[in-house]
């Protein structure tokens, strides 16, 4: 027996070293030798079953450092069965950590609740700080109550908000518009009314110099497909969710009950399926149809001090909306999360869709882009440009060679040309605003320069007036936004130009972003006249 206890007494030194130093994969390995040892001699003396419990606890930690949460659950699990003072604190700890971070803020709660209770002297400030973070995450995630104005008005100082995962009025139905599936409102909502928050699965990122740096490109892309494998590798529930989403072959998929994706969800460990393996081919070809890069203009703007500092990462539920160059959300990027809000008002039923790509862009750009996603937009937008470049093929053709030339002198050309036709064709305003919008680069560049302005200025609306019926036509957008803001300061920032844009502003940047922020925001880009 003594040797047998000398051996265990060596196998805990071992594993605790290792741990210290933080070598994951070995130290798991000593543990698992040392809870086989002590589980063989359990019935012979309590320092085995002490030890058992802490080998467990320490197990899971190890195995939550390496993301490996279901394993690591079992472990804290196995250790409070047994029930040795002491490390019944650790494994509930450890228990409570995991849960937190797979999105389980009440289950989270009362596992640190537990703890703190069992807790005798010593510090319980680490305790009560993640209960606070719980109940403040728990919250989010029921109410929908986000707020990220404290970090924009500060400049951005230490880390991004945490924010919780969030379900709101959504549901995942058969699309109409789009191939498969895609995301409805449950209730009709008004412009800025946030509709989801979701946490990446991972991130993959790299430094690219420009769009052509495709060494770099490659790296993100690499980095990413390593992250989400190894994620769907340790957590059933996220390759469960990940596998709900397309591999490109709408016809074939089933849509998914949305209790998948609310965050207090989790699969029995039994229950999930046997073939329930990640491979690696499904994975790639679900990445190539759901993946999604930061989108540049919030990622550049929420946080980022390098722009040139680029992501591509998946987010699963809000891998179900679809594309439409009329879309009727908006997604930011806040850290790793993605907020999706509508960004204009929309009706109960209604479809939820973003833009995959720019949209302030010409029909023949945007198919361009939308075939590289393998699909051809059929949104009312584009059907109405169809009819329009058909049946006017002439005046079209004239304003797109202008557009084409891309000389100042062409760019008030094309504005002009534009505006005269669209009158003579007696076109309603929505309608107007989605020519605007395909001609939009025309239409910044001549309201950003004042050389410009005074020679074309009289034969054009106002910018107001085009930044409005575009926002009308395509929803919020930065660029929109930025010259309703630059034109009201232009004019002294009045009260009512101020309005007009802070309304426009809410369809970009969401309720998430009380006034102040989203005008912070706003006016921090005006002089690089970005838009
Ligand atoms: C991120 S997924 C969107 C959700 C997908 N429809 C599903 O069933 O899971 C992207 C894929 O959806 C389809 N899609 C998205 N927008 C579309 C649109 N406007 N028209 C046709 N297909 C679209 C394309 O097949 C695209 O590759």
């Amino acid at each position: 027996m003594d040797e047998t206890k000398e051996e265990m007494q060596q196998l805990r030194c071992k594993a605790s070293e290792l741990l210290l130093r933080e070598e994951w994969k070995e130290s798991i390995n000593i543990y698992s030798q040392l809870i086989s040892l002590c589980e063989q001699h359990l019935c012979s003396s309590s320092e085995f079953k002490r030890c058992l419990c802490l080998a467990h606890s320490n197990r899971a930690e190890a195995r939550s450092r390496l993301r490996d949460f279901s394993r690591a659950i079992e472990d804290c699990d196995r250790a409070l069965q047994l029930q040795t003072e002491g490390t019944h604190v650790k494994a509930l700890l450890c228990k409570g950590k995991i849960l937190l971070s797979l999105d389980r803020y009440s289950q989270a709660s009362d596992c640190f609740r537990q703890a703190s209770k069992l807790q005798i002297g010593g510090s319980s400030e680490t305790l009560h700080g993640f209960i606070y973070r719980c109940k403040k995450l728990e919250l989010q995630s029921r109410t929908g109550a986000f707020d990220v104005s404290d970090w924009v008005l500060n400049g951005f100082q230490g880390k991004p908000p945490e924010l919780a995962e969030y379900v709101g009025p959504v549901q995942i139905k058969k699309s109409e518009q789009g191939g498969g599936r895609g995301l409805f409102a449950t209730k009709s909502i008004d412009s800025g009314t946030l509709l989801l928050v979701t946490k990446a699965v991972a991130i993959g990122r790299a430094i690219v110099d420009d769009d052509h740096d495709e060494s770099a490109q490659l790296i993100m892309w690499k980095d990413l497909v390593n992250k989400v494998f190894s994620a769907s590798t340790t957590c059933p529930t996220t390759l469960r969710r990940i596998y709900a989403l397309s591999t490109g072959k709408p016809e074939a998929e089933e849509v998914p009950d949305m209790h998948l994706f609310r965050p207090e969800f989790d699969i029995d460990i039994e229950s999930s399926k046997e073939d329930e393996k990640p491979e690696m081919s499904r994975i790639l070809d679900i990445l190539d149809v759901n993946s999604l890069m930061e989108d540049a203009a919030s990622a550049k703007v929420l946080g980022k001090k390098n722009r040139d500092y680029c992501g591509v990462g998946l987010w699963i539920l809000a891998s179900f909306v679809n594309h439409s160059c009329t879309p009727n959300a908006r997604r930011l990027h806040i850290g790793d999360c993605m907020s999706i809000h509508a960004s204009r008002d929309i009706k109960a039923g209604e479809e939820i869709t973003f833009a995959y790509f720019d949209v302030l862009l010409p029909l023949k750009k945007r198919r361009e882009l939308a075939s590289r996603w393998g699909f051809s937009c059929n949104c009312k937008r584009c059907r109405f440009e169809q009819v329009v470049c058909l049946q006017r093929e002439e005046q079209m053709r004239e304003i797109e060679a202008g557009m084409e030339a891309g000389g100042e002198l062409d760019m008030g050309g094309v504005v002009v040309k534009l505006e005269q036709v669209m009158r003579r064709w007696m076109l309603k305003e929505k309608e107007k605003g989605f020519m605007r919008a395909s001609y939009w680069p025309a239409f910044s560049q001549i309201f950003k320069s004042e050389r410009l302005m005074s020679k074309w200025g009289r034969r054009i609306p106002a910018a107001e007036t085009v930044a409005e019926s575009v926002a009308e036509a395509i929803g919020g957008d930065d660029k929109v936004v930025k010259v309703a803001v630059a034109e009201g300061l232009k004019r002294g920032g009045g009260v009512a130009e101020m309005e007009r844009a802070m309304r426009l502003g809410r369809g970009f940047y969401g309720k998430v972003m009380k006034k102040q922020a989203m005008r912070a925001l706003l006016e921090l880009d005006i002089h690089e006249q970005s838009y």
